[in-house]
């Protein structure tokens, strides 16, 4: 193990009160029991508590960038607070080597009534620095936070970027050991986010050791050497940033499908009286509908090794749709046509036996089952939402509709993309070329041939 470390963490673990009297509760008895020098119960769960961090263990070099990433209220604020001392772990321990400079909540740590100048020498004070230190930080500091004549307001009248500012350019010019950042960078105008992150490589590169909390893959990709990915309060996936990455999009890409359909079961819960008297409402919710002289019962998604649970799949991996269909009545030229909507796109894409190539100008009453298969499908990774409308070729009316089918989520590769972007859906097929210019020097002709680089 490197001796260069900066922070190890041992086994921590914080937990929390689902209500403040609870919690309030279980703290003056567990004083109680510390004042009569009765064992604490810190480390058990009693009821109405759980872990917001769950016995997390790593290390950190000095020089190194550690992002975290989790969906909210995974736990990776309260683990930057403990890194911090701001709270102290049940369970578990850390060790910390050097001077912490954080910033974890917008306006966290300063008197609303000092200036912002009173600020920065009491929070410089907390930081260990000197008066003299702070004297000649300070100019630095007001330049570095853009505040102009603001640093002598009391802060209370400040906005929330400036206390970012302010709490970003203390944080960081202080010549910290280890750098602790929440999301509340993002509060910032880009223009100052872009001067952080510049910043935060420079500390890095003098060798301080970063801990970067975000939601967003572009921030921990461009700062992060390594990365935790945190659910439920436990570390998950601990290894190079892409890694966390790829697993913090495959669950927000399941949560998205989770949440579609839960919004979809209550709006369609709300809407039952209406839905089975209407025909005609497109939209999810007002989920099916029809003459219903063909009717589908059911439809699935399978893989190609049979039924998926979860509805997972990887990238380009070819599905097959399959639904169970009732004719009612005698139908000619049925058309089947499924449509697929990503998170914010509807009818992304649509697949129409007719357009595929299969007439069916005549079938008879009885139960069918409709196979699809879509090979090597291009979506990128994300949530995807199947529906399915069954009409006659001439005929504009449905005989039966259903939004919110079925449901499928195409993880992220391995080996492909850096991070999945909700707004892009399609992956398309092409070839990228990178060849010296006619004019280029001739040292870069000999490095690079075809697009490849040669030793
Ligand atoms: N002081 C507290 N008292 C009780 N519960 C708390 C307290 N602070 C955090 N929690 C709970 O602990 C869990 C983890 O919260 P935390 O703020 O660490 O999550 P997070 O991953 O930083 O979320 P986000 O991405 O929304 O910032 C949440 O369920 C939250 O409600």
């Amino acid at each position: 193990m490197s001796d260069n470390w900066a922070i190890r963490a041992q086994g921590v673990s914080k937990k929390f009160g689902l209500t403040l009297r609870q919690s309030m509760k279980y703290g003056l008895r567990d004083s109680v029991r510390k004042l009569a020098g009765r064992s604490s119960t810190t480390d058990v769960l009693r009821e109405g508590e759980f872990w917001a961090v769950n016995d997390v263990s790593f290390q950190l070099n000095g020089g190194e960038a550690l992002g975290i990433m989790g969906v909210n209220g995974c736990g990776k604020t309260t683990l930057l607070r403990i890194l911090n001392g701001v709270y102290a772990p049940d369970k578990g321990r850390i060790q910390i080597r050097g001077r912490v400079g954080a910033l974890i909540a917008a306006g966290a740590g300063f008197a609303p009534m000092l200036t912002g100048r009173e600020n920065v020498y009491v929070n410089g004070a907390l930081l260990g620095l000197s008066t003299r230190e702070i004297d000649g930080l300070m100019d630095e500091i007001i330049a570095f936070s853009e505040l102009d004549h603001f640093i002598d307001l009391p802060v209370r009248n400040y906005s929330s970027g400036m206390y970012v500012r302010l709490g970003f350019a203390i944080a960081a010019l202080s010549r910290p050991d280890v750098l602790l950042m929440d999301e509340v960078l993002a509060v910032g105008d880009l223009n100052f986010q872009k001067k952080c992150f510049d910043h935060i490589l420079q500390l890095k590169r003098q060798g301080a050791a970063i801990i970067l909390v975000s939601h967003s893959p572009g921030a921990i990709w461009s700062v992060c050497d390594r990365g935790l990915f945190m659910n439920r309060g436990s570390v998950l996936v601990d290894g190079p940033a892409e890694e966390t990455i790829r697993a913090y999009d495959d669950q927000n890409s399941r949560n998205a499908a989770i949440a579609s359909s839960q919004f979809e079961r209550a709006v369609s819960a709300h809407y039952k009286d209406t839905l089975d008297k209407e025909e005609s409402k497109a939209e999810y919710g007002h989920s099916k509908g029809g003459t219903g002289d063909v009717v589908c019962t059911s439809v699935t998604i399978n893989g190609e090794s049979g039924p998926r649970i979860g509805g997972e799949f990887q990238f380009k991996e070819s599905i097959e749709i399959v639904a169970e269909i009732e004719v009612k009545e005698p139908q000619e030229n049925l058309l089947f046509r499924y449509t697929i909507d990503a998170v914010h796109y509807r009818f992304i894409a649509t697949l129409d036996n007719y357009e595929q190539g299969l007439a069916l100008p005549k079938v008879m009453p009885g139960h069918y089952v409709l196979k699809v298969r879509v090979q090597a499908p291009n979506f990128r990774p994300g949530a995807y939402v199947a529906n399915i409308g069954i009409t006659r070729k001439e005929v504009g009316v449905h005989l039966f509709y259903w939004f919110g089918a079925a449901r499928f989520v195409v993880l992220h590769p391995r080996d492909l993309f850096l991070y999945a972007d909700s707004n892009a859906v399609m992956h398309l097929n092409s070839t990228f070329e990178l060849k010296p210019s006619p004019h280029a020097l001739p040292e870069i002709a000999n490095v690079i041939v075809d697009g490849r680089s040669q030793a």
